[in-house]
């Protein structure tokens, strides 16, 4: 695993008390490839590629044109003014039991695998956060995010979702605290150590060093089955990531961690960006961002009719259909 564990980082940080930053100090890591370096007590990874190999080009290049402002945090942000999203009324909004019998019926009655949804739930979150924040607009360390992944099935689709950016040309980073033992993970993370992505071992303290090195923080916590309030492991987390918002964008994948599913949260984190999944759930109706996709295009007709999902059809072979927000005014420039 390409990471540096506290101990050595504290005692690496007495040594060089130089060091900008804690992230700046564990990112390091990823330039210490094929051996172990003693003096920072790091293992690196010995499977690494070149950094722009299997480069590829991202759609936004066949989007029409984007006018972009900077926002307070100097992050670029984009907005279609083509508005081609979606004005989808009728469109049913999930609570959390009936996500699940969904997801459920999805695997069960349709005998979809996991990973197949997964994949799919993954890309279709690169893609979003493609069109809105294209990595040649960011301007920190070569479009550097930052990507939380959580224990269950949403933490999945952040390693899916960092991969798929790695290979469209961002520099991603994980986060991903309670590793989960399923083969299925074991493998996704493996994936994404072998792409060299790097994993941060323990949140930066001070949320300032998240400011200062990541453009964007992809939130993959918690998904439709997070049930309130947070458990003590990860209120650390969600505290730092409401801290930095106003300076770094976060996109949020199906639901913003911290939410009740049904409810929302006042309090919780606000995301610039919110990709539901499916179906957007009774939450999303408290979105205040900027900008809304609908993504995982893999619902039978069958199930969306059974559901009465009144899905908005997707355009051409787009992974994501983008809806629009009840608030126009929260992305004029
Ligand atoms: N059909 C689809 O649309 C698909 C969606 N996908 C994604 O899957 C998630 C839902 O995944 P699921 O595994 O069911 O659940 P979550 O990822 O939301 O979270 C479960 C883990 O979170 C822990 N948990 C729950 N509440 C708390 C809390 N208050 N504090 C800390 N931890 C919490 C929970 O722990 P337990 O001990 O309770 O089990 C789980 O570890 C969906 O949102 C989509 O993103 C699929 O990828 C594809 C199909
Ligand atoms: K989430």
């Amino acid at each position: 695993m390409l990471s540096i564990s506290r101990a050595a980082y504290s005692a690496n940080t007495a040594l060089r008390g130089s060091i900008a930053s804690e992230v700046a100090a564990q990112i390091k890591s990823r330039h210490f490839s094929s051996h172990t370096d003693n003096s920072w007590g790091i293992v690196a990874n010995r499977f690494v590629f070149p950094t722009n190999s299997g480069k590829l080009a991202t759609e936004s290049s066949l989007l029409p044109p984007f006018r972009g402002f900077t926002s307070p945090c100097g992050v670029r942000l984009t907005r279609n003014l083509n508005t081609m999203a979606v004005d989808a009324k009728d469109l049913k909004y999930l609570g959390q039991e009936e996500a699940q019998q969904i997801d459920q019926e999805l695997f069960n009655e349709y005998l979809f695998s996991v990973d197949q949804l997964m994949e799919l739930a993954g890309y279709s979150c690169a893609v979003a956060i493609a069109r809105c924040y294209p990595p040649e607009s960011l301007k920190k360390d070569h479009a550097a995010v930052l990507v939380c992944c959580g224990p269950g099935n949403n933490g999945g689709d952040g390693l899916v979702c960092a991969r798929h950016l790695k290979l469209f040309g961002y520099k991603p980073t994980l986060f991903y605290p309670k590793q989960n033992n399923k083969p299925l993970f074991k493998g996704l993370a493996m994936q994404c150590e072998r792409l060299d992505i790097p994993t941060l071992s323990f949140f930066p303290t001070d949320p300032q060093c998240i400011v200062d090195s990541f453009n964007l923080v992809v939130d993959a916590l918690f998904g439709f089955s997070y049930k309130p309030p947070a458990r003590p492991e990860f209120v650390g987390v969600l505290d730092s990531l409401k801290a930095i918002q106003d300076r770094v964008p976060i996109c949020s994948i199906d639901v913003p961690s911290g939410w009740d599913v049904e409810q929302g949260n006042p309090e919780g984190i606000q995301p610039d960006l919110l990709i539901s999944l499916t179906a957007p759930k009774q939450c999303a109706t408290h979105f205040k961002g900027l900008r809304h996709f609908l993504g995982g295009r893999f619902i039978p007709p069958g199930l969306e009719q059974k559901y009465g999902l009144k899905l908005p059809p997707y355009p051409g072979t787009d992974p994501v259909v983008e809806l629009k927000v009840s608030h126009a005014e929260a992305g004029t420039p």
